[in-house]
């Protein structure tokens, strides 16, 4: 990938807790005004390469520079010129919603407007509403107009969407969205594939406090899945007829989600595949009604690359 000015560069970042290697070397460059993601599982070490990042940590090794600023060397200016939004914020509970985003502005020297902020994450309904009194969602929300009020150029956002309605955050990648078409420079970490998949211009994908992969979506579905997913209802196979299935050889590779009874043939050659499949399961009269061909998503990479689900 050709970079432009990087906003953020991490060489070989370390930090432990204990025996715990939550973050044990990772490299990687963020370009100005781009979305970049950290994707990774729970416990993966998101939230401490965020807080790391950010100065909330002290780092056991490597090197980080924000916008040219270490953030052990200067963090005061460092802080002046970022927004960051962590998990689970303590927010003082009696503030309403207005008087808080009003307290954060006082912080910065060139801020947004607190109104304007607060429209901008679709909580003007709650504006004069006690922080005690607001839903996760709404907080979540709040949290991300926090991040957002000190107008800084560089926004690191934690699993911003976790625990939201469908609706609610797809409000919220227009928002990240919105933000990387003003210039602002967005580092999200998140455990969803397909919020990954619509924000990021780049991500690394990260287990166990290293980078397993890392390109556009685009290109870790091209470089890990050229196939495409022929997925379809469990027609009521058993194990036999599932063995049956694959001596017949006619996928890569067949996976069984046990959970919700689908089958996923991960095949070159579509046509084949279905043709192959329909007679079979016709064959041992147990027709398959329901069938999708779809391009493989992140979820099909993670599973390649660590031989699990992102889901626990
Ligand atoms: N303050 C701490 N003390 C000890 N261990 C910690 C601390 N913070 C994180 N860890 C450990 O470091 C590892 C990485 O945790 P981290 O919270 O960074 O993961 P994550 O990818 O953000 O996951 P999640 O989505 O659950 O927050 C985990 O094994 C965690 O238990």
């Amino acid at each position: 990938m050709n970079m432009g000015t990087p906003s953020i560069e991490v060489t070989d970042l370390k930090k432990y807790f204990g025996s715990v290697k939550a973050v044990d070397g990772i490299s990687f460059q963020v370009e100005a005004g781009t979305i970049f993601g950290m994707l990774g599982p729970n416990g993966a070490g998101k939230s401490t390469t965020v807080e790391t990042m950010v100065g909330l940590n002290k780092r056991d090794g490597g090197k980080i520079s924000i916008l040219g600023l270490d953030p052990e060397k200067n963090p005061e200016e460092l802080k002046s010129k970022i927004g960051v939004q962590l998990q689970s914020p303590s927010l003082f509970p009696r503030l309403t919603v207005k008087e808080i985003v009003n307290l954060f502005a006082s912080f910065y020297s060139d801020p947004l407007s607190a109104d304007e902020v607060i429209a901008r994450v679709g909580l003007e309904a709650k504006v004069n509403e006690q922080i005690k009194n607001l839903s996760g969602g709404q907080r979540h929300r709040l949290a991300i107009a926090l991040a957002m009020v000190g107008n800084g150029k560089v926004i690191f956002l934690d699993e911003p969407t976790t625990g939201l309605d469908p609706q609610a955050r797809r409000q919220l990648w227009d928002v990240i969205l919105q933000l990387k078409e003003e210039g602002v420079t967005v580092f999200l970490t998140t455990h969803y594939m397909d919020e990954a998949e619509k924000l990021c211009d780049h991500l690394v994908i990260i287990d166990h406090g290293k980078i397993i992969a890392q390109g556009s979506p685009r290109e870790l579905i091209n470089q890990y899945f050229k196939e495409r997913a022929v997925e379809f209802v469990d027609p009521g196979f058993s194990k036999e007829e599932r063995d049956e299935l694959k001596r017949l050889d006619i996928a890569n590779r067949i996976s069984y989600e046990q959970e919700e009874k689908h089958i996923i043939l991960y095949t070159d050659e579509i046509s084949r595949t279905i043709t192959r499949l329909m007679e079979y399961a016709a064959g041992i009269d147990k027709p398959i009604d329901d069938i999708i061909v779809r391009h493989a998503t992140l979820e099909d990479v993670f599973l390649k690359l660590t031989g699990r689900g992102i889901r626990e």
